[in-house]
């Protein structure tokens, strides 16, 4: 049987007045994806926080290479062969691409002098192994979020690391920067590194993980693989009770049209016109390149308008910056508000 290369094991840790983790245990198999699944809170935060060393443990036992092991803080377990990707960007934008998946460990000669043709050599083949259309030279600011996450994770690859932990990392990717990741994982895989997928996604995980691993208030609740589960049996498993219906139908109540776009044009928009009422939801499709990014962000003043109307309440706005949209119209996309800062 496929010993683990990582294993922890009924993980205690307790915060004041919460008990984050209680006998959480999760296994890291080399050459496998094990995805950690659970509703917010079920502490695999904190859990990849205890194996990383930014929290010590109140007790359980954490094994690495088979030996019984612990990390100072994310230094000694990237050192180590640990690497974490995490949501939240770890990038400098005023610096290359190279200079920030090198930052810190910049490669020198023996005077010290920094070899630069190496490093950006090194970055560059690293980005193509993502897909990564860009030169290492390029300034980090000029790259878009989802970009700026594949430079994140070609800063891992750099590591050339044992296991990989991915906190949500398709969350700011498109389709296409997220097959480009789908593949790094399987060469990953193949290479024998074990991975740590961590997504709230289920159709992702089906699509690239091996086992799953659910808690669930801390708990550890089981270890399944991936082709002996399905979803309404993961779910159950997050949630702690069976689900007739994951979502619902809910008739909605139509108030009034909140937000009218009237033969809107603009780049890669051609004439779209749309209502949306208070109390619907509306869904906009279509295929990649059709333009759906590009009508949100004619519609919020991200890229500018050649015709057409946004009517907010009634009112015509006309926003001529990113900020004057926001205090308008209340958009709550992680890019956005990415965008915007
Ligand atoms: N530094 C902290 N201080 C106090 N409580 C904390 C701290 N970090 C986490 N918690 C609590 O521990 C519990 C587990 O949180 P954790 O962030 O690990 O969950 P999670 O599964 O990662 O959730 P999410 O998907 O929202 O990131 C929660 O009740 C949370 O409020």
């Amino acid at each position: 049987m496929l010993q683990p290369i990582l294993q922890l094991s009924e993980i205690e840790k307790a915060f004041p007045g919460v008990k984050a983790l209680d006998k959480a245990s999760l296994n890291v198999y080399p050459g496998k994806v094990m995805a950690l699944l659970g509703e917010n809170g079920a502490g695999k935060s904190t859990l990849m926080k205890v194996l990383t060393g930014i929290y010590s443990k109140d007790s359980g036992e954490l094994r690495y290479q088979g030996e019984e092991t612990g990390f100072k803080g994310p230094r000694d377990s990237q050192q180590a062969g640990i690497s974490i990707i995490h949501q939240e960007l770890n990038l400098i934008p005023e610096l290359t691409i190279a200079e920030n998946i090198f930052l810190g460990r910049e490669k020198t000669n023996a005077f010290g002098r920094i070899l630069w043709s190496e490093m950006y050599a090194e970055a560059d083949r690293l980005l193509a192994r993502l897909n990564v259309k860009h030169s290492a030279k390029t300034p980090l600011g000029e790259l878009s979020l989802g970009e700026q996450q594949m430079v994140e994770i070609a800063k891992a690859l750099s590591f050339e690391s044992k296991v990989i932990i991915m906190d949500e990392p398709t969350d700011a990717l498109t389709d296409t920067e997220t097959e480009s990741l789908f593949s790094v994982i399987n060469e990953l895989r193949e290479q024998g590194c074990g991975i740590v997928y961590i997504s709230h996604r289920l159709k992702e995980i089906f699509e690239i993980c091996d086992d799953i691993t659910v808690l669930r208030d801390g708990k550890f609740i089981g270890q399944r693989t991936v082709a002996e589960t399905d979803e309404d049996t993961l779910i159950e498993m997050m949630v702690g009770r069976k689900l007739d219906e994951q979502y619902p139908r809910i008739d909605a109540v139509h108030g009034k049209t909140s937000l009218e776009v009237k033969n809107l044009s603009g780049t890669g928009v051609d004439n779209v016109s749309f209502t949306l009422d208070q109390g619907e939801i509306l869904g906009v499709s279509g295929l990649m390149g059709a333009g759906r990014t590009e009508l949100m962000k004619i519609i919020y003043g991200a890229l500018k308008r050649q015709s057409g109307d946004v009517i907010l309440n009634g009112k015509t706005i006309n926003p001529d910056s990113l900020k004057k949209a926001w205090q308008t119209v209340l958009l709550t996309s992680q890019r956005i508000v990415k965008e915007m800062a």
